[in-house]
Protein backbone atom coordinates (compact mmCIF):
# COMPACT_ATOMS: atom_id res chain seq x y z
CA UNK A 1 0.00 0.00 0.00
CA UNK A 2 1.62 3.52 -1.04
CA UNK A 3 2.52 5.45 2.27
CA UNK A 4 -0.21 7.77 3.17
CA UNK A 5 0.13 11.53 4.30
CA UNK A 6 0.82 11.92 8.27
CA UNK A 7 -2.80 13.25 8.38
CA UNK A 8 -4.50 10.27 7.52
CA UNK A 9 -2.30 8.21 9.97
CA UNK A 10 -3.99 10.72 12.46
CA UNK A 11 -7.75 10.35 11.08
CA UNK A 12 -7.51 6.35 11.13
CA UNK A 13 -6.13 6.37 14.76
CA UNK A 14 -9.14 8.36 15.36
CA UNK A 15 -11.36 6.35 13.31
CA UNK A 16 -10.30 2.93 13.60
CA UNK A 17 -8.18 2.59 16.63
CA UNK A 18 -9.67 4.88 18.93
CA UNK A 19 -13.21 3.14 17.37
CA UNK A 20 -14.81 6.47 17.16
CA UNK A 21 -16.55 5.58 13.31
CA UNK A 22 -16.57 7.98 10.62
CA UNK A 23 -20.13 9.03 12.42
CA UNK A 24 -17.72 9.87 15.35
CA UNK A 25 -15.54 11.70 13.11
CA UNK A 26 -18.72 14.03 11.61
CA UNK A 27 -19.71 14.38 15.20
CA UNK A 28 -16.84 16.34 15.90
CA UNK A 29 -17.76 19.27 13.39
CA UNK A 30 -14.88 18.71 10.98
CA UNK A 31 -15.57 21.48 8.41
CA UNK A 32 -13.62 19.60 5.83
CA UNK A 33 -13.34 16.48 3.72
CA UNK A 34 -10.45 14.75 5.21
CA UNK A 35 -8.04 13.13 2.52
CA UNK A 36 -8.14 9.45 3.43
CA UNK A 37 -11.80 9.91 2.42
CA UNK A 38 -11.33 11.75 -1.27
CA UNK A 39 -11.74 9.73 -4.17
CA UNK A 40 -9.23 10.20 -7.07
CA UNK A 41 -10.93 12.02 -10.33
CA UNK A 42 -10.95 8.70 -12.10
CA UNK A 43 -13.10 6.87 -9.23
CA UNK A 44 -15.47 9.65 -8.42
CA UNK A 45 -19.58 9.17 -9.71
CA UNK A 46 -19.40 12.22 -12.40
CA UNK A 47 -22.62 13.42 -13.80
CA UNK A 48 -22.26 12.80 -16.94
CA UNK A 49 -21.83 8.97 -16.37
CA UNK A 50 -25.42 8.97 -14.05
CA UNK A 51 -27.68 7.38 -17.08
CA UNK A 52 -31.21 9.22 -17.66
CA UNK A 53 -32.45 6.64 -20.21
CA UNK A 54 -32.22 3.48 -17.62
CA UNK A 55 -34.10 2.09 -14.52
CA UNK A 56 -34.43 -0.95 -12.83
CA UNK A 57 -37.57 -3.19 -12.57
CA UNK A 58 -40.47 -2.46 -10.13
CA UNK A 59 -42.57 -5.62 -9.83
CA UNK A 60 -45.87 -6.55 -8.03
CA UNK A 61 -45.31 -9.51 -6.15
CA UNK A 62 -49.19 -9.13 -4.78
CA UNK A 63 -49.86 -12.28 -6.73
CA UNK A 64 -47.10 -15.07 -6.47
CA UNK A 65 -49.29 -17.14 -8.41
CA UNK A 66 -49.49 -14.95 -11.67
CA UNK A 67 -47.00 -16.11 -14.14
CA UNK A 68 -46.45 -12.37 -14.93
CA UNK A 69 -44.81 -12.21 -11.85
CA UNK A 70 -42.34 -15.00 -11.82
CA UNK A 71 -42.05 -14.21 -15.55
CA UNK A 72 -40.58 -10.75 -14.18
CA UNK A 73 -38.82 -11.74 -11.67
CA UNK A 74 -36.38 -14.31 -13.29
CA UNK A 75 -36.52 -11.69 -16.14
CA UNK A 76 -35.18 -8.89 -14.21
CA UNK A 77 -32.40 -11.21 -12.59
CA UNK A 78 -30.85 -12.32 -15.88
CA UNK A 79 -31.22 -8.68 -17.55
CA UNK A 80 -30.80 -6.47 -14.77
CA UNK A 81 -29.48 -8.37 -11.59
CA UNK A 82 -31.69 -5.64 -9.52
CA UNK A 83 -35.09 -5.11 -9.27
CA UNK A 84 -37.40 -3.64 -6.71
CA UNK A 85 -40.28 -5.30 -5.01
CA UNK A 86 -43.66 -3.86 -3.82
CA UNK A 87 -46.50 -5.45 -2.10
CA UNK A 88 -44.19 -7.88 -0.66
CA UNK A 89 -46.25 -8.74 2.46
CA UNK A 90 -43.90 -7.55 5.24
CA UNK A 91 -45.41 -4.53 7.30
CA UNK A 92 -44.72 -0.94 7.03
CA UNK A 93 -44.04 -0.43 10.09
CA UNK A 94 -41.99 -3.41 10.48
CA UNK A 95 -39.30 -1.57 7.69
CA UNK A 96 -39.81 1.90 9.29
CA UNK A 97 -38.88 0.71 12.70
CA UNK A 98 -35.53 -1.04 11.74
CA UNK A 99 -34.82 2.30 10.16
CA UNK A 100 -35.72 3.91 13.28
CA UNK A 101 -34.00 1.45 15.62
CA UNK A 102 -30.58 1.98 13.38
CA UNK A 103 -30.76 6.00 13.52
CA UNK A 104 -30.89 5.05 17.12
CA UNK A 105 -28.01 2.97 17.46
CA UNK A 106 -25.84 5.22 15.73
CA UNK A 107 -27.28 8.17 17.81
CA UNK A 108 -25.67 6.29 20.92
CA UNK A 109 -22.82 7.83 22.52
CA UNK A 110 -19.90 7.17 21.13
CA UNK A 111 -18.61 5.32 24.26
CA UNK A 112 -21.96 3.15 24.41
CA UNK A 113 -21.47 2.10 20.33
CA UNK A 114 -18.37 1.48 20.44
CA UNK A 115 -18.60 -1.33 22.90
CA UNK A 116 -20.19 -3.60 20.22
CA UNK A 117 -16.86 -2.26 17.56
CA UNK A 118 -15.08 -5.81 16.02
CA UNK A 119 -12.77 -7.27 18.76
CA UNK A 120 -14.34 -5.44 21.16
CA UNK A 121 -18.74 -6.53 21.05
CA UNK A 122 -19.55 -9.10 23.63
CA UNK A 123 -20.37 -11.70 21.25
CA UNK A 124 -18.79 -11.92 17.68
CA UNK A 125 -22.48 -12.12 16.04
CA UNK A 126 -22.59 -8.60 16.34
CA UNK A 127 -19.82 -6.07 15.23
CA UNK A 128 -19.45 -2.76 14.64
CA UNK A 129 -17.09 -2.16 11.90
CA UNK A 130 -16.16 1.20 9.74
CA UNK A 131 -15.38 1.55 5.60
CA UNK A 132 -15.44 -2.17 4.33
CA UNK A 133 -11.36 -3.42 4.24
CA UNK A 134 -9.46 -0.58 6.38
CA UNK A 135 -6.40 -2.86 6.67
CA UNK A 136 -6.79 -3.20 2.98
CA UNK A 137 -7.65 0.71 1.77
CA UNK A 138 -5.68 3.29 0.74
CA UNK A 139 -9.05 5.47 0.35
CA UNK A 140 -12.30 4.77 3.61
CA UNK A 141 -15.48 4.62 2.53
CA UNK A 142 -17.85 6.83 3.68
CA UNK A 143 -19.53 4.96 6.04
CA UNK A 144 -20.31 2.60 9.54
CA UNK A 145 -21.86 -0.46 9.81
CA UNK A 146 -23.45 -2.99 12.58
CA UNK A 147 -23.39 -6.66 11.00
CA UNK A 148 -25.20 -9.05 12.80
CA UNK A 149 -25.03 -12.82 12.38
CA UNK A 150 -28.22 -14.75 12.36
CA UNK A 151 -28.03 -18.24 11.95
CA UNK A 152 -29.69 -20.19 14.31
CA UNK A 153 -27.28 -20.71 16.37
CA UNK A 154 -26.06 -16.93 16.19
CA UNK A 155 -29.28 -15.88 17.47
CA UNK A 156 -28.56 -17.51 21.01
CA UNK A 157 -26.66 -14.63 21.73
CA UNK A 158 -29.50 -12.13 21.18
CA UNK A 159 -29.30 -11.35 24.95
CA UNK A 160 -26.06 -9.49 24.09
CA UNK A 161 -27.04 -7.77 21.20
CA UNK A 162 -27.77 -3.53 21.37
CA UNK A 163 -31.63 -3.65 23.07
CA UNK A 164 -31.72 -0.43 20.65
CA UNK A 165 -32.28 -2.45 17.78
CA UNK A 166 -31.93 -5.94 18.46
CA UNK A 167 -35.90 -6.49 18.48
CA UNK A 168 -36.32 -4.48 15.44
CA UNK A 169 -33.49 -6.01 13.24
CA UNK A 170 -34.97 -9.66 14.04
CA UNK A 171 -38.89 -8.53 13.50
CA UNK A 172 -37.31 -7.47 10.12
CA UNK A 173 -35.49 -10.53 9.30
CA UNK A 174 -38.51 -12.88 10.42
CA UNK A 175 -41.17 -10.91 8.48
CA UNK A 176 -38.76 -11.02 5.49
CA UNK A 177 -38.30 -14.48 5.28
CA UNK A 178 -41.64 -15.81 3.65
CA UNK A 179 -40.53 -13.45 1.09
CA UNK A 180 -37.04 -13.91 0.59
CA UNK A 181 -37.94 -17.77 0.56
CA UNK A 182 -40.27 -17.50 -2.19
CA UNK A 183 -37.79 -15.32 -4.52
CA UNK A 184 -35.72 -18.14 -3.65
CA UNK A 185 -38.53 -20.82 -4.78
CA UNK A 186 -38.97 -18.87 -7.97
CA UNK A 187 -35.34 -18.12 -8.99
CA UNK A 188 -34.41 -21.50 -8.64
CA UNK A 189 -37.63 -22.45 -10.64
CA UNK A 190 -36.10 -20.58 -13.89
CA UNK A 191 -32.74 -22.46 -13.25
CA UNK A 192 -34.98 -25.69 -14.00
CA UNK A 193 -34.71 -26.79 -10.22
CA UNK A 194 -37.76 -28.40 -10.04
CA UNK A 195 -39.06 -29.78 -7.03
CA UNK A 196 -39.33 -27.06 -3.66
CA UNK A 197 -36.48 -29.28 -2.27
CA UNK A 198 -35.77 -28.53 1.56
CA UNK A 199 -32.18 -30.07 1.67
CA UNK A 200 -31.52 -27.84 -1.63
CA UNK A 201 -33.73 -24.47 -0.15
CA UNK A 202 -32.09 -24.78 3.48
CA UNK A 203 -28.80 -24.21 3.13
CA UNK A 204 -29.53 -20.70 1.17
CA UNK A 205 -31.03 -19.26 3.66
CA UNK A 206 -30.01 -20.39 7.09
CA UNK A 207 -26.98 -18.10 7.47
CA UNK A 208 -28.29 -14.35 6.59
CA UNK A 209 -26.54 -11.49 7.59
CA UNK A 210 -28.07 -8.31 8.53
CA UNK A 211 -26.23 -5.03 8.34
CA UNK A 212 -27.40 -1.51 9.92
CA UNK A 213 -25.57 0.44 7.20
CA UNK A 214 -25.07 3.96 8.43
CA UNK A 215 -23.81 7.00 5.91
CA UNK A 216 -23.22 10.22 7.90
CA UNK A 217 -24.21 13.56 6.04
CA UNK A 218 -20.85 13.99 3.86
CA UNK A 219 -19.54 18.35 3.04
CA UNK A 220 -18.96 17.16 -0.41
CA UNK A 221 -20.52 13.64 -1.17
CA UNK A 222 -19.40 13.96 -4.73
CA UNK A 223 -15.70 13.56 -3.56
CA UNK A 224 -16.15 10.63 -1.32
CA UNK A 225 -17.62 6.87 -1.88
CA UNK A 226 -20.52 5.77 1.00
CA UNK A 227 -19.74 1.99 -1.05
CA UNK A 228 -17.11 1.78 -3.77
CA UNK A 229 -18.02 -0.33 -6.71
CA UNK A 230 -18.52 -3.73 -5.68
CA UNK A 231 -20.87 -6.95 -6.16
CA UNK A 232 -22.16 -9.00 -2.95
CA UNK A 233 -21.02 -12.45 -2.58
CA UNK A 234 -24.74 -13.25 -1.59
CA UNK A 235 -27.09 -15.25 -3.01
CA UNK A 236 -29.74 -12.73 -3.38
CA UNK A 237 -29.99 -9.44 -1.09
CA UNK A 238 -32.72 -7.85 0.14
CA UNK A 239 -32.19 -4.40 0.86
CA UNK A 240 -34.09 -1.47 2.35
CA UNK A 241 -33.09 1.90 1.81
CA UNK A 242 -34.27 4.79 3.13
CA UNK A 243 -35.81 7.88 1.50
CA UNK A 244 -32.13 9.78 0.60
CA UNK A 245 -31.43 7.55 -2.06
CA UNK A 246 -28.03 7.33 -3.68
CA UNK A 247 -27.77 3.87 -4.30
CA UNK A 248 -26.71 3.38 -7.82
CA UNK A 249 -26.23 0.29 -9.87
CA UNK A 250 -24.37 -0.35 -13.26
CA UNK A 251 -25.93 -0.46 -16.89
CA UNK A 252 -24.58 -3.87 -18.30
CA UNK A 253 -25.02 -2.08 -21.84
CA UNK A 254 -23.15 1.11 -21.95
CA UNK A 255 -21.53 1.46 -18.51
CA UNK A 256 -23.38 4.31 -17.05
CA UNK A 257 -25.13 3.99 -13.64
CA UNK A 258 -28.65 3.69 -12.92
CA UNK A 259 -29.79 5.89 -9.84
CA UNK A 260 -32.34 2.83 -7.52
CA UNK A 261 -35.40 5.83 -6.52
CA UNK A 262 -36.36 5.44 -3.20
CA UNK A 263 -39.82 4.02 -3.21
CA UNK A 264 -41.86 3.60 -0.11
CA UNK A 265 -42.60 0.25 1.36
CA UNK A 266 -39.74 -1.45 -1.37
CA UNK A 267 -37.63 -3.62 -0.93
CA UNK A 268 -34.74 -3.67 -3.13
CA UNK A 269 -33.65 -7.22 -4.32
CA UNK A 270 -30.25 -8.17 -6.30
CA UNK A 271 -28.37 -11.27 -7.04
CA UNK A 272 -24.96 -11.96 -5.47
CA UNK A 273 -21.89 -13.79 -6.87
CA UNK A 274 -22.86 -16.76 -5.64
CA UNK A 275 -26.20 -17.03 -7.61
CA UNK A 276 -24.64 -15.79 -10.36
CA UNK A 277 -21.65 -18.78 -10.12
CA UNK A 278 -24.91 -21.02 -9.37
CA UNK A 279 -26.60 -20.35 -12.40
CA UNK A 280 -23.18 -20.39 -14.61
CA UNK A 281 -24.07 -17.09 -15.54
CA UNK A 282 -27.54 -17.21 -16.47
CA UNK A 283 -28.61 -14.78 -13.28
CA UNK A 284 -25.95 -11.21 -12.83
CA UNK A 285 -24.58 -9.94 -10.15
CA UNK A 286 -24.66 -6.74 -10.88
CA UNK A 287 -22.03 -3.59 -9.50
CA UNK A 288 -23.54 -1.40 -7.84
CA UNK A 289 -22.11 1.74 -5.15
CA UNK A 290 -23.77 4.28 -2.85
CA UNK A 291 -23.43 7.87 -2.62
CA UNK A 292 -23.67 9.66 0.89
CA UNK A 293 -26.06 12.51 1.50
CA UNK A 294 -24.97 16.43 1.32
CA UNK A 295 -27.26 16.99 4.11
CA UNK A 296 -29.47 14.01 5.59
CA UNK A 297 -27.65 10.96 7.36
CA UNK A 298 -28.58 7.78 5.16
CA UNK A 299 -29.76 4.12 6.56
CA UNK A 300 -30.16 0.97 4.68
CA UNK A 301 -30.23 -2.56 6.01
CA UNK A 302 -28.99 -5.06 3.69
CA UNK A 303 -29.96 -8.76 3.96
CA UNK A 304 -27.46 -10.71 2.93
CA UNK A 305 -28.47 -14.43 2.26
CA UNK A 306 -24.90 -16.00 2.65
CA UNK A 307 -23.73 -20.14 3.08
CA UNK A 308 -22.56 -21.87 5.86
CA UNK A 309 -18.89 -21.35 6.11
CA UNK A 310 -18.21 -25.09 4.51
CA UNK A 311 -20.74 -25.12 2.41
CA UNK A 312 -19.19 -25.96 -1.33
CA UNK A 313 -21.00 -24.36 -4.26
CA UNK A 314 -20.68 -23.97 -8.00
CA UNK A 315 -22.85 -24.45 -11.28
CA UNK A 316 -26.03 -26.28 -10.28
CA UNK A 317 -26.13 -29.55 -12.03
CA UNK A 318 -29.42 -28.79 -13.46
CA UNK A 319 -27.84 -25.62 -15.26
CA UNK A 320 -25.32 -28.35 -16.96
CA UNK A 321 -27.58 -30.79 -18.01
CA UNK A 322 -27.84 -29.77 -21.11
CA UNK A 323 -24.36 -29.68 -21.87
CA UNK A 324 -23.51 -26.38 -20.86
CA UNK A 325 -19.82 -25.88 -20.22
CA UNK A 326 -19.61 -25.23 -16.42
CA UNK A 327 -17.26 -21.41 -16.28
CA UNK A 328 -16.98 -21.81 -12.37
CA UNK A 329 -15.41 -24.75 -10.50
CA UNK A 330 -16.70 -25.42 -6.65
CA UNK A 331 -15.66 -23.56 -4.04
CA UNK A 332 -15.87 -23.31 -0.36
CA UNK A 333 -17.92 -20.65 0.98
CA UNK A 334 -15.91 -19.21 3.31
CA UNK A 335 -12.74 -19.86 1.66
CA UNK A 336 -14.52 -17.10 -1.36
CA UNK A 337 -16.32 -14.97 1.72
CA UNK A 338 -12.56 -14.52 3.50
CA UNK A 339 -10.66 -13.71 -0.15
CA UNK A 340 -13.93 -10.55 -0.26
CA UNK A 341 -13.24 -9.42 2.73
CA UNK A 342 -9.31 -9.51 2.91
CA UNK A 343 -9.08 -6.67 -0.38
CA UNK A 344 -10.87 -3.43 -0.92
CA UNK A 345 -13.58 -3.32 -3.16
CA UNK A 346 -12.79 -3.74 -6.82
CA UNK A 347 -15.94 -3.66 -8.99
CA UNK A 348 -17.11 -7.11 -10.35
CA UNK A 349 -13.38 -9.01 -9.78
CA UNK A 350 -14.44 -11.15 -6.79
CA UNK A 351 -16.02 -13.96 -8.99
CA UNK A 352 -12.79 -14.69 -10.80
CA UNK A 353 -11.60 -16.14 -7.65
CA UNK A 354 -14.10 -19.00 -8.95
CA UNK A 355 -13.72 -18.70 -12.66
CA UNK A 356 -12.12 -21.55 -14.54
C1 LIG B 1 -19.83 -5.29 4.90
O1 LIG B 1 -19.83 -4.27 3.94
C2 LIG B 1 -20.19 -4.66 2.71
C3 LIG B 1 -20.66 -5.92 2.43
C4 LIG B 1 -20.99 -6.23 1.13
C5 LIG B 1 -21.49 -7.47 0.71
C6 LIG B 1 -21.57 -8.47 1.51
C7 LIG B 1 -22.12 -9.70 1.04
O2 LIG B 1 -22.49 -9.91 -0.06
S1 LIG B 1 -22.23 -10.97 2.10
C8 LIG B 1 -21.47 -10.24 3.43
C9 LIG B 1 -22.07 -10.52 4.63
N1 LIG B 1 -21.32 -11.58 5.21
C10 LIG B 1 -20.51 -11.34 6.20
O3 LIG B 1 -20.30 -10.22 6.68
C11 LIG B 1 -19.87 -12.56 6.73
C12 LIG B 1 -19.60 -12.38 8.14
N2 LIG B 1 -18.19 -12.00 8.27
C13 LIG B 1 -17.28 -12.88 8.67
O4 LIG B 1 -17.57 -14.02 8.96
C14 LIG B 1 -15.84 -12.40 8.79
O5 LIG B 1 -15.84 -10.99 8.72
C15 LIG B 1 -14.91 -12.97 7.71
C16 LIG B 1 -15.45 -12.62 6.32
C17 LIG B 1 -14.84 -14.50 7.80
C18 LIG B 1 -13.53 -12.38 7.86
O6 LIG B 1 -13.01 -12.74 9.14
P1 LIG B 1 -11.48 -12.47 9.52
O7 LIG B 1 -10.57 -12.85 8.41
O8 LIG B 1 -11.26 -13.06 10.88
O9 LIG B 1 -11.38 -10.91 9.57
P2 LIG B 1 -12.07 -9.92 10.61
O10 LIG B 1 -12.18 -10.54 11.97
O11 LIG B 1 -13.35 -9.45 10.00
O12 LIG B 1 -11.04 -8.71 10.68
C19 LIG B 1 -9.61 -8.83 10.89
C20 LIG B 1 -9.09 -7.58 11.62
O13 LIG B 1 -9.39 -6.38 10.87
C21 LIG B 1 -10.28 -5.55 11.62
N3 LIG B 1 -11.33 -5.11 10.72
C22 LIG B 1 -11.73 -5.77 9.62
N4 LIG B 1 -12.67 -5.08 9.01
C23 LIG B 1 -12.89 -3.97 9.72
C24 LIG B 1 -13.76 -2.88 9.54
N5 LIG B 1 -14.56 -2.79 8.46
N6 LIG B 1 -13.75 -1.89 10.46
C25 LIG B 1 -12.91 -1.95 11.50
N7 LIG B 1 -12.02 -2.96 11.71
C26 LIG B 1 -12.02 -3.96 10.83
C27 LIG B 1 -10.82 -6.44 12.70
O14 LIG B 1 -11.02 -5.67 13.85
C28 LIG B 1 -9.73 -7.41 12.96
O15 LIG B 1 -8.81 -6.77 13.82
P3 LIG B 1 -8.02 -7.56 14.96
O16 LIG B 1 -7.41 -6.50 15.77
O17 LIG B 1 -9.09 -8.34 15.70
O18 LIG B 1 -7.08 -8.46 14.21
C29 LIG B 1 -20.84 -5.28 0.16
C30 LIG B 1 -20.36 -4.02 0.47
C31 LIG B 1 -20.01 -3.70 1.74
O19 LIG B 1 -19.46 -2.48 2.03
O1 LIG C 1 -26.75 1.26 1.17
C1 LIG C 1 -27.13 0.76 0.13
O2 LIG C 1 -28.08 1.22 -0.52
C2 LIG C 1 -26.41 -0.44 -0.46
C3 LIG C 1 -25.36 -1.02 0.44
C4 LIG C 1 -24.62 -2.15 -0.18
O3 LIG C 1 -24.45 -2.22 -1.36
C5 LIG C 1 -24.10 -3.23 0.69
O4 LIG C 1 -24.19 -3.09 1.93
O5 LIG C 1 -23.64 -4.23 0.14
FE1 LIG D 1 -23.84 -4.30 -1.91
Amino acid sequence: MPPREPNSEKIIDFVVNKRNGIKGLVDTGIETVPELYILPLEERLEPNNISNHHSIPVIDVSNWDDPKVTESICKAAEEWGFFQIINHGVPLEVLDAVKEASHRFFGLPNEERKKYWVGNSPTETVALKTSFAPLAETVFEWKDFLSFRCSPRDLESFPLWPPVCRDEVVKYLESAKPVIRKLLEVLLKGLKVKERDKTREYPLIVSPVVNLNYYPHCLKPDLTGGVFPHSDISTITTLLQDENGGLYVRATDDNSWIHVPPVNGALVINVGDILQIMSNDRYKSIEHRVVANGSKDRVSVPIFLDLGADVVFGPLPEVLESGEQPLYKEVVFSDYSKYFFSKKHEGKKTIDFARI
